[in-house]
């Protein structure tokens, strides 16, 4: 049976290679915007992104540095690629445009390998529909979070993080219990998700081909059911693991009549029971929306508070402004007191600190568009052609893909002044009005823009505010010696590991000392 699945899929693929070579240009960009050079036709300069460079960003500003913020690179099989860190044109793209550009299907694909079809992998009209429902979720969620804990002298804050943000979602978005800080040994979501991205290669030539032809071929994405990879069990296992504890709570949810339980997935199946019918989510919507908020919410606050406390080990001085920001604080409300959100928003240093962090690291190395109508993309950093003519604006055609360059924003010189590559929390105590709006927090790129922003980002900035206030407060950092081979890795997400120990899943070994 699977034999002549795989023959099947294999004849299909080899008639759309051959449909596609003979029906379909091979430049979709004009030859005026520059670009590096591909190592590979089949799969482009997007490998190069993942395969060779040890620090995420890095061949992405060698890139920007030698030909501009806005440039054109290969995807598979020669296709063009669109990629810019100009703010004027990631402004239009993603909140000008709205639903004009759409997620690229190749991203949508693999995120549906995850986690099924929900919110992260829907487009258009269906998106609009299952964000108004989810939305209201987070508008709702009260921030839960652990006391802290730790096991000895070097600490690896990423695992330690890793927990303690599976542990606020589990409580925040579903009120469950992971029990990843208090029995870590037995956290089967805790074991999964840490080692959720380790080898996921978006890297190799096969999984680029793959993705494009299942991209072509749509009926291929039945075999998917059939992949024997080690990367595809483990997103089955997760799936499972999800179903396991999240359809009790739908069920129970659906049955509930007040709303005193105001987590993320109640609030979700209350909200689209109230909904118009004709604009209810199935069941299977709303079932898969449980392994979207935990993909997309526990790796990504974890590796941004690593990296916090990465730069705070390395940086004493701002490490202790901060505890004493958060002392001013605890004299003000009193040392048993929580502290408000508006405490929170109110000390400076603390979201410089955060901020920063999320500049320099952000999560998704790009974000991946493709545009649904022929468009015109104005640029603020001109395009200074061979004759020296300056363009100022590109023409698409309707399919073309598009990086949004997050690093490549996050630290473009003319955006953030020339120590853009550096860590400098300070600039953000006075930073003036930026001229184009183009991200949620900061306006960096870390948390997306537009219509399909991050859902999540306020409840991650609470979070982070929330844990980097206790932390901090509670214990001091200092880098240990493997600290300095901690490199931030470019795989589906960008995370920390250590140079030539990938395979150990994400790590920041600090040096933690209780005060
Ligand atoms: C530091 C933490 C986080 C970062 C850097 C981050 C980053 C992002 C980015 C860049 C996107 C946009 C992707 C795109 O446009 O293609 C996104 C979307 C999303 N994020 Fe986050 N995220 C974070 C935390 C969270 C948390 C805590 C949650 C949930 C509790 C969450 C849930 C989501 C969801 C559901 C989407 C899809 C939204 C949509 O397509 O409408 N994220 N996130």
């Amino acid at each position: 049976m699977s034999t002549h699945i795989y023959f099947g899929g294999f004849a299909a693929l080899a008639i759309a290679l051959a449909t596609y070579f003979i029906f379909t240009g091979r430049s979709s960009l004009p030859s005026y915007i520059p670009g590096p050079p591909s190592p590979s036709w089949i799969a482009g300069n997007a490998v190069q992104i993942v395969n060779e460079q040890e620090k995420a960003g890095d061949l992405e500003f060698s890139w920007f540095k030698r030909y501009g913020a806005t440039i054109k690179i290969k995807g598979t099989f020669g296709t063009d690629i669109l990629m810019t860190s100009d703010a004027k044109a990631l402004q239009y793209i993603l909140l000008t445009s709205a639903y004009r550009f759409y997620k690229a299907p190749e991203l949508c694909i693999a995120l549906d390998a995850m986690g099924g079809p929900g919110i992260s992998t829907v487009n258009g009209a269906d998106h609009a529909r299952q964000r108004k429902v989810v939305n209201m979720s987070f508008s709702e969620t009260q921030l839960l979070y652990q006391s802290i804990k730790t096991s000895g002298n070097v600490v690896n804050m990423d695992l330690w993080f890793g927990r303690a943000a599976l542990d606020a979602l589990g409580k925040a978005a579903f009120s469950y219990d992971f029990n990843a800080l208090t029995d870590p040994e037995n956290s089967e979501m805790g074991h999964i998700l840490h080692h959720f991205h380790d080898s996921t290669p978006s890297t190799s030539r096969r999984l680029r081909v793959g993705l494009w032809a299942l991209e072509k071929i749509p009926p291929l994405r039945n075999l998917l059911a059939y992949f024997p990879g080690e990367v595809h069990k483990r997103f089955r296992h997760f799936q499972d693991a999800c179903m396991k504890f999240s359809l009790p709570l739908i069920d129970e949810a659906k049955k509930m009549v007040d709303d005193s339980t105001k987590d993320m997935l109640s609030v979700i199946v209350g909200a689209n029971q109230s909904e118009n019918p004709n604009r209810r989510m199935s069941d299977e919507e709303l079932i898969c929306q449980a392994p979207h908020i935990l993909t997309a919410g526990q790796g990504s606050t974890t590796s941004t508070l690593a990296w916090t406390f990465y730069y705070l080990s390395h940086d004493p001085e701002t490490q202790e402004a901060l505890r004493q920001e958060i002392n001013e604080v605890i004299k003000r409300v009193g040392p048993e007191e929580p502290f408000s959100v508006h405490d929170y928003d109110g000390m400076a240093l603390l979201n410089a600190v955060v901020k920063e962090a999320l500049r320099l690291h952000p999560i998704l190395a790009a974000i991946p568009r493709q545009a649904e109508f022929d468009e015109i993309i104005p640029l603020s950093e001109p395009i200074i052609t061979e004759n020296g003519e300056k363009i100022y604006q590109i023409p698409v055609k309707k399919g073309q893909h598009i990086q949004c360059a997050a690093h490549g924003y996050n630290r473009n010189p003319v955006i953030w002044g020339p120590d853009a590559q550096e860590w400098n929390p300070k600039r953000w105590l006075n930073k003036p009005d930026m001229q184009y709006s183009v991200g949620v927090y900061g306006n960096t790129l870390s948390f997306g823009g537009g219509v399909r922003n991050c859902i999540g980002w306020r409840f991650a900035v609470m979070e982070m505010q929330c844990l980097t206030t206790e932390m901090v407060k509670k214990f001091r950092y200092e880098p240990s010696v493997d600290t300095k081979k901690v490199l931030p890795w470019p795989g589906f997400i960008t995370t920390p590991r250590m140079k030539g120990r990938f395979h150990e899943g994400p790590q920041m070994p600090l040096i933690v000392t209780p005060i």
